[in-house]
């Protein structure tokens, strides 16, 4: 299937800035739409105006073709009938200023026609473009409609057969006015994270909702679930656009590491450091699932980092407080609780917390255990933390265990 992607805009709102290529949620949103869209078509038809669009669009790695829109004061309409002649049979339209989370993407492309949002929660509806629907078909659309059934989430797959070629003589054609008068069917999708980015402020609110959907949606202990991950969002919004998600796994390593060599002379402040690094240690994964790249090597480092971190923690409180026994139950139980999810995903080669949902509620994952360090180093029970973190591994540990042996059991 082909798609077309309208990039002509004069962006007049943003000051004439070359829209389709601005960041948000750390890529330009015209690849982040190519992103999410390659995997379903064999072909982009790019129509563009602006000369670093063109330059930019050449060099995404996808099957293509770029149409040179002179005229862009003729509408975003005329953009379409221009990039009408390259397509056959069903095609997919979208729009380069906008942006989608992937759950919209994946069911759009399932459907027919114009998507509409009957319940669009991260638009605003005053200045969007609604449509009003009869019998299943557009029958009007427009910013200024006072009864609407919806709003066009800029979104269509549509056959070149629904498509009837407006004998429009007006100065500029309006994709409304295309659409209208071919009376396009019309599909419901509601609810869902898309945004049309036409402000430097809607810029700003989509780079923060594209972090905040980022967050991973199982794994997280409750400490990470209701607390660090609402400081580490806040920070990766603030990062997304500026650094590479290792750099944040550098930066977090770091840190942990300083927290160790704290701990040494000054566990109260180690602890809270320690607490700082725990926190730190969600933006690499959410600045590499925003920004669209994780990567197999970033997971694998940052878990590594996570076991050497814990261990030198743990080495200076056994160390200050001289008890190594202890300290070396805890570092092996607090490293085995790691190992014991890990080992489930080599094995099984699915994600626990995906398949035995209990172990997202089960205390003891690396988040809990880093808050409850600083509590306790803060009242300075050194011995007690060591003890406290050897029988909560080993309960999450055995735990575990025996969670994936009654779900493997028939
Ligand atoms: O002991 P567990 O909890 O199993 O250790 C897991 C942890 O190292 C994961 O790191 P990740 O960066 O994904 O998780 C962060 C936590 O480490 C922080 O403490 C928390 O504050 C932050 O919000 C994240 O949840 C590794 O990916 C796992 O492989 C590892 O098992
Ligand atoms: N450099 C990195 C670091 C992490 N990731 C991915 O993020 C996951 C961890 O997520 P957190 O939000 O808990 O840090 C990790 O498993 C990787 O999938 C990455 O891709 N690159
Ligand atoms: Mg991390």
């Amino acid at each position: 299937m082909k798609a077309i992607v309208l990039a002509a805009g004069k962006a007049t709102r943003m000051k004439g800035k070359p829209k389709p290529i601005l960041k948000v949620g750390g890529v330009e949103m015209i690849k982040r739409t190519v992103n999410l869209l390659k995997s379903y078509v064999d072909e982009f038809i790019f129509v563009v105006h602006m000369k670093e669009v063109e330059d930019f669009v050449k060099k995404l790695d996808v099957r293509k073709k770029i149409i040179r829109n002179e005229y862009p004061e003729k509408g975003n309409g005329y953009s379409f009938l221009l990039a009408l002649n390259h397509v056959d049979g069903e095609f997919i339209l979208t729009m380069a200023d906008h942006v989608y989370s992937k759950e919209f993407v994946e069911k759009a492309v399932k459907l027919k026609g114009l998507v509409v949002d009957r319940n669009p929660k991260y638009v605003d509806v005053k200045e969007a473009t609604k449509v009003k629907v009869e019998n299943g078909n557009l029958v009007d659309c427009g910013k200024n409609l006072t009864e609407f059934d919806g709003v066009d989430t800029g979104f269509f797959i549509l056959s070149k057969k629904d498509v009837s070629l407006t004998d429009s003589t007006s100065e500029e054609l309006s994709l409304c006015e295309v659409m209208k008068s071919s009376r396009i069917p019309v599909s419901y999708l509601d609810g869902l994270f898309w945004m049309d980015v036409d402000t430097e402020e809607e810029l700003k609110v989509a780079n923060k909702l594209i972090v905040k959907e980022s967050v991973k949606k199982t794994g997280d202990g409750f400490v990470s679930r209701h607390f660090n991950r609402k400081v580490s969002t806040w920070v990766s919004s603030k990062l997304v656009n500026r650094i590479e998600p290792m750099t944040a796994t550098i930066l977090s390593f770091f840190v942990g590491v300083l927290s160790a060599l704290i701990a040494f002379f000054d566990p109260l402040i180690g602890g809270v450091v320690y607490q700082i690094s725990s926190i730190l240690d969600g933006i690499d994964g959410e600045i590499a699932r925003a920004s669209m790249k994780q990567s197999e090597f970033g997971g694998y480092i940052d878990s590594i980092f996570d076991r050497v971190v814990d261990f030198l923690f743990i080495l200076a409180i056994a160390t200050v407080s001289r008890e190594f026994f202890w300290g070396m139950l805890a570092a092996f139980t607090t490293t085995m609780v790691s190992y014991s999810t890990e080992k489930y995903k080599a094995e099984f080669k699915r994600s626990p917390f995906e398949e035995i949902k209990i172990l997202n509620k089960i205390p003891g994952k690396r988040d809990e255990r880093i808050f409850a360090t600083m509590i306790f180093c803060l009242f300075g029970f050194l011995k007690e933390l060591l003890i406290f973190l050897t029988l909560l591994s080993i309960f999450r540990v055995a735990a575990t265990i025996y969670l994936v042996k009654r779900s493997e059991s028939p």
